[in-house]
């Protein structure tokens, strides 16, 4: 559904305490069953070197997308593209992991809340934020249809990133909150393109 409404990735959650936790045959069924150009991303959060290497053998993920504490090392060791998830408490952290994970296609940074990997629902604190990233980064936490605009506009992240902003209950996306978000990005990079 979210592959029909236009996205340019999706995130598979391979974390079981999450409400949105596919197991690898319901992937390797997303994976068969949506376009080749939509970038498919394997979310895993501190996930043995075993279970990584698994879930890219039989899934074929495009990216994976590190979100716990995972070291640059071990992101390398792997070998597959990746982008590290940073959930910011503050400008210091999103320096330090700007240094760290060199090798990441891009950083994706996502609110800080205690004992949450993801899928908050929070904001980023502004306050908490660097002046400037020099390097692709995707701007989580807390973004929906209502906000996109605005976050886009403040932050001029290279891509969004949503999750429970598109649910209408836990887990489970919204047509039609999908399609409004999907609508407000694509209106926003018609009026102001990446520059
Ligand atoms: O989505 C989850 O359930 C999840 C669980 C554990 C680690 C990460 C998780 N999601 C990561 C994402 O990339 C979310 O899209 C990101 O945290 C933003 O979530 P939201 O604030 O709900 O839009």
């Amino acid at each position: 559904m979210v592959a029909s409404e236009g996205v340019d990735a999706i995130g598979l959650v391979f974390y079981e305490p999450s409400p949105r936790a596919v197991s690898i045959a319901t992937a390797k069924q997303i994976r068969e069953a949506i376009s080749p150009m939509v970038t498919l991303v394997a979310l895993v959060v501190d996930a043995s070197a075993e279970v990584v290497r698994q879930i890219i053998a039989e899934v074929q993920p495009d990216i994976i997308q590190y979100h716990g504490n995972e070291t640059a090392e071990f992101c390398c060791a792997i070998g597959h593209p990746y982008w590290k998830a940073v959930r910011v408490r503050n400008a210091q952290d999103v320096i330090t992991a700007t240094n760290e994970f060199q090798a990441a296609r891009s950083l994706l940074l996502d609110a800080w809340v205690e004992g949450v990997p993801g899928g908050t629902g929070h904001q980023i604190d502004p306050s908490a934020m660097p002046q400037a990233l020099h390097r692709p980064w995707i701007l989580a936490g807390g973004l929906k249809p209502e906000n996109v605009t605005e976050a886009l506009s403040h932050y001029r992240p290279s891509a969004v990133d949503v999750s429970s902003g598109v649910e209408s209950n836990s887990g489970v996306k919204d047509p039609l909150r999908v399609r409004a978000f999907v609508n407000a990005v694509k209106s926003f990079d018609k009026v102001k393109p990446h520059e």
